[in-house]
């Protein structure tokens, strides 16, 4: 990382709510209350629509994962350690904000589509979505839906395509550093749904499951660290 974007880094964390990481530690604490038990372990398979996925990705597969660090030689290794995967054993309901871009119009019509078969196999549901012109436009509207009470997630689609200039690099760039700052200003997941910086249309095709990969990200991050008040606003 270089010295402005850790700047930036800090400037953020200084900035941060007063407060937050409390509230985070105690929605993540309240994950795993009786309610949230009852749901645990629920899962509906994954349709399996595009050719590209993220290799290796846990998501992506219905099939039973064996982990290295369960096997029956490696448990004394780990004995001391807790180990968790962030949003296992919940299935509380999830309300994301989608912010798509408008320039690819007819790809990410698809993306979204993506995005809300995804959303609904993990129990989500997509409750506002804002198209923008471009990513570009993306920072001021995820801000937004950070501060809706109502969402506990947002998720970003988008897709950069290659140019013949850095203009796209500095734009994928420029996006994703104000999207996690945002992040971890507001203690709510941002998805990165974005194809690119740099890739070709052919590409561009064979990623739309980046939506759903986003999406899924997402609903797991949040059933772990969504801020006490949007949960709160709920119960109320
Ligand atoms: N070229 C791409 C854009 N460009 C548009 C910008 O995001 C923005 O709308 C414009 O600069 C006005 O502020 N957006 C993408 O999402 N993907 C691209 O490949
Ligand atoms: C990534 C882009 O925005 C692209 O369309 C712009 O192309 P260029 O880098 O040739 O200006």
């Amino acid at each position: 990382m270089d010295r402005g974007t850790a700047t930036m880094f800090a400037r953020a964390r200084a900035t941060a709510r007063p407060g937050h990481r409390a509230r985070t530690v105690r929605a993540a604490a309240k994950g795993s209350s009786e309610k949230k038990r009852g749901r645990a372990n629920e899962r509906a398979p994954l349709p399996r629509e595009y050719a590209h996925h993220a290799p290796g990705s846990v998501q992506e597969t219905d099939d039973v994962v064996r982990w290295g660090y369960a096997e029956p030689e490696a448990r004394e290794k780990w004995a001391n350690t807790v180990i968790t995967h962030v949003g296992d054993g919940s299935r509380e309901p999830v309300r994301l904000g989608v912010c798509v871009g408008e320039f690819h119009n007819k790809l990410m019509d698809r993306m979204l589509e993506d995005a809300r078969v995804a959303a609904e196999t993990m129990g989500a549901t997509i409750d506002r979505v804002m198209w923008v012109p471009g990513t570009y436009e993306a920072p001021l509207v995820v801000e937004n839906m950070l501060q809706d009470p109502t969402l506990d997630a947002c998720v970003v689609l988008g897709y950069i395509e290659k140019g013949s200039t850095l203009h796209g690099q500095e734009m994928g760039s420029t996006f994703s550093i104000i999207a996690k700052q945002l992040e971890l200003e507001y203690g709510k997941p941002v998805g990165m749904g974005i194809i690119g910086p740099g890739a070709t249309a052919e590409q561009a095709e064979e990623r739309v499951a980046y939506a759903g990969n986003a999406v899924r990200a997402s609903v797991r991050m949040a059933r772990t660290f969504t801020p006490a008040e949007a949960e709160d606003d709920d119960e109320r």
